[in-house]
Parts: C-alpha cells; structure tokens; sequence
C-alpha cells in the first residue's frame, strides 16, 4: 500500500498475536499479547539516517501511537554491529537549501514523534551510535547497550566541525547533567559502553545476546505502572524540551541550511566523509 506520505508499506500477518508491517528501512514486529512492538533500522551498511527512513520512521511512530494494542517500542538495529551511524552526511554535502530544508524538517519530525511518544520506548542499542544515533537512543525513555567495547556512543558533531543544536543539547543535558554535556558536546566525546554507563548515557550494559530479552524485561516493569499516570509524567517531563523545538522549529531549519551550506563547513564534511572511506578501503 501507499501510505499519504508515498512511502511503500508492506504488510504481513506471521501469526494471530503477531502482526509485521515493513517498509524499505523500518520493519516493525508488534506482538498484541505484550502490546510491544519491536522496530529495527535496517539500511545497510551502518544505518545512516537519510530522508526516506527519518521519514518512515515517523510514519511507523505514528502507526503504533495510534495502535490501541501497543504500548510500547523497543527501537534496534537489523545490522549486525551497528545501532545507527547518524545523520546520512551525503544529505547535508553538496545539495541544495531546498534539500536541506526538507531533510532537517524530516528529522525534526522523528524526533517530536519519538521524544514526545506516550508509548513506553526503549533503545535496544546493540552496536554503534554516534551524533543522530546517539539522539534516537537518548530520545527513548531507558537504553540499554551491548557490552563490547568496540561500541561507541555520543554526540560527536564538533569532531566533524559541526554542532549539535539545541534540542540535542538540551536532551543530552537532562540525561547526564549540565557539565559533563558541556565536556561532552565540547571535545564530541564517544564513549565505550562502560563509560557511558558511568555518566548515565546509558541505563544498563548487558551482553550482546541479552540486549533484547533485557529491553522485554524492562518494558514489563514499566507496563506495572499505570499508563495514564506513567503518560501524564513522561508529557510533564518533556513539554518543555518539545514545546522549544515546536516553538524555533521554523528559525532551527533556518539555521541549520545556512549553516550547513557554509563553504567551510561543506569542506569539513567532504573531509570526513574522505577519511570515512579511506578508512574502510
Ligand atoms: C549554530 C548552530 C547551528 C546548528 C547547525 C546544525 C549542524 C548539524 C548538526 C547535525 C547533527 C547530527 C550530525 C550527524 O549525525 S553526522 C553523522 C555523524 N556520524 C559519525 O561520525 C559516524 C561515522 N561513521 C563511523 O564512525 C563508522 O562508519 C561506524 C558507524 C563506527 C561503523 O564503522 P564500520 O567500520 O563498520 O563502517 P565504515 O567502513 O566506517 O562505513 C561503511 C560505509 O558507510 C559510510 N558511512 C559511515 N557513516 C556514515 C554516515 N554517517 N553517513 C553517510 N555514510 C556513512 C562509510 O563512508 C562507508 O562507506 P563506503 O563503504 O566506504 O562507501
């Protein structure tokens, strides 16, 4: 089917308690026993964010926002070692304002879906998640990481000669704290998951085969809690951090294209991307 948004969405029944629907980068598991549903990035190679699946992501959120059976998601990645690799940079090198507009809008979208979610979410993150990977997993209500430390996590925007925005900044300081978020965001610090753990980015380090049946066993714990009073706090907790974006969202897209388009900053990402490569070559 189409959806309004022309994104191609096929859907399939696995079981009775089981429904799948999947689109070209977001798959989505939800079990009506639990009232859990399981979402997976899946763009190889890393899961870099681009405009199609910022945009199916918002359009799955909504979905289950919407699923009176669901009460809550668990986001993971289908790529093996890989949670997500951040903003697609070849959306933000060598395009157009008009481009960069409606990518920015697009994330901007995703992140008031699922930071403002009334659902139970939790990050599943089983492998490595910088810069807007890190945003998805700190955007969620609890995040548990897989113990290898070859893993990082964090907000590593200046490493690229780049800067978080605030609605970034502002989340990454709730989770740990005003001063190791100015070292942090500063330095664009990536951190093993022990580390993380040890500032708070993360809530639990579990093994890798765990990260899953651990992301179950807490949402069941958090299903205890009564929905309504659980939601009730989640929307009085983060009103302000949503009512911000809401508020700037025009003057933040405005922003980040004249940034973005800066001689020097498009330099930046065109190195980077050129280190990236060489790396793996
Ligand atoms: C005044 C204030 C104004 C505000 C202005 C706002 C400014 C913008 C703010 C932007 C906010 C967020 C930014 C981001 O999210 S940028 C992305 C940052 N991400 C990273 O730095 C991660 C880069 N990638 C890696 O470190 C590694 O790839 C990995 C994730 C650890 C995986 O390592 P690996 O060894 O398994 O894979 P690797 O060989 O490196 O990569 C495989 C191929 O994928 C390409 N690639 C990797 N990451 C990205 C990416 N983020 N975007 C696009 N492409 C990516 C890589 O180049 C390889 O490609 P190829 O196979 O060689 O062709």
């Amino acid at each position: 089917t189409l959806s309004p948004y022309g994104v191609h969405q096929k859907h399939g029944q696995i079981s009775n308690q089981r429904r799948q629907f999947s689109n070209t980068y977001i798959s989505v598991e939800m079990d009506d026993a639990t009232g859990v549903a399981v979402m997976k990035m899946k763009r190889p190679p890393v899961n870099s964010l681009n405009l199609e699946l910022l945009t199916e992501f918002a359009i799955s959120l909504e979905k289950l926002e919407i699923d009176r059976g669901c009460r809550g998601v668990i986001l993971t990645s289908a790529i093996p070692k890989i949670f997500s690799a951040g903003l697609d940079i070849t959306e933000m090198c060598g395009k157009n304002a008009d481009h960069y507009g409606e990518f920015w809008r697009a994330l901007q979208e995703m992140w008031l879906k699922l930071y403002g979610s009334n659902m139970v979410t939790i990050a599943a993150i089983n492998g490595s998640s910088p810069a807007g990977g890190c945003l998805l997993a700190v955007s969620c209500d609890y995040r548990i990481m897989a113990d290898n430390k070859k893993y990082t996590i964090g907000l590593n925007e200046t490493q690229l000669g780049i800067v978080a925005p605030f609605w970034f900044k502002d989340i990454m300081t709730d989770t740990i704290g005003h001063r190791a978020t100015e070292r942090s965001l500063e330095l664009g610090m990536l951190y093993s998951p022990t580390d993380a753990l040890k500032i708070g980015l993360v809530d639990e380090v579990v093994a890798e085969d765990k990260v899953l049946s651990t992301a179950s066993a807490v949402m069941a714990q958090w299903f205890a809690v009564p929905d309504h009073a659980r939601q009730l706090t989640k929307s009085m907790m983060r009103k302000p951090n949503l009512d911000r974006l809401v508020t700037h969202r025009e003057a933040d897209i405005k922003n980040f294209v004249s940034f973005i388009s800066r001689d020097s900053i498009q330099k930046s990402l065109q190195i980077y991307m050129e280190m990236l490569k060489k790396k793996g070559s």
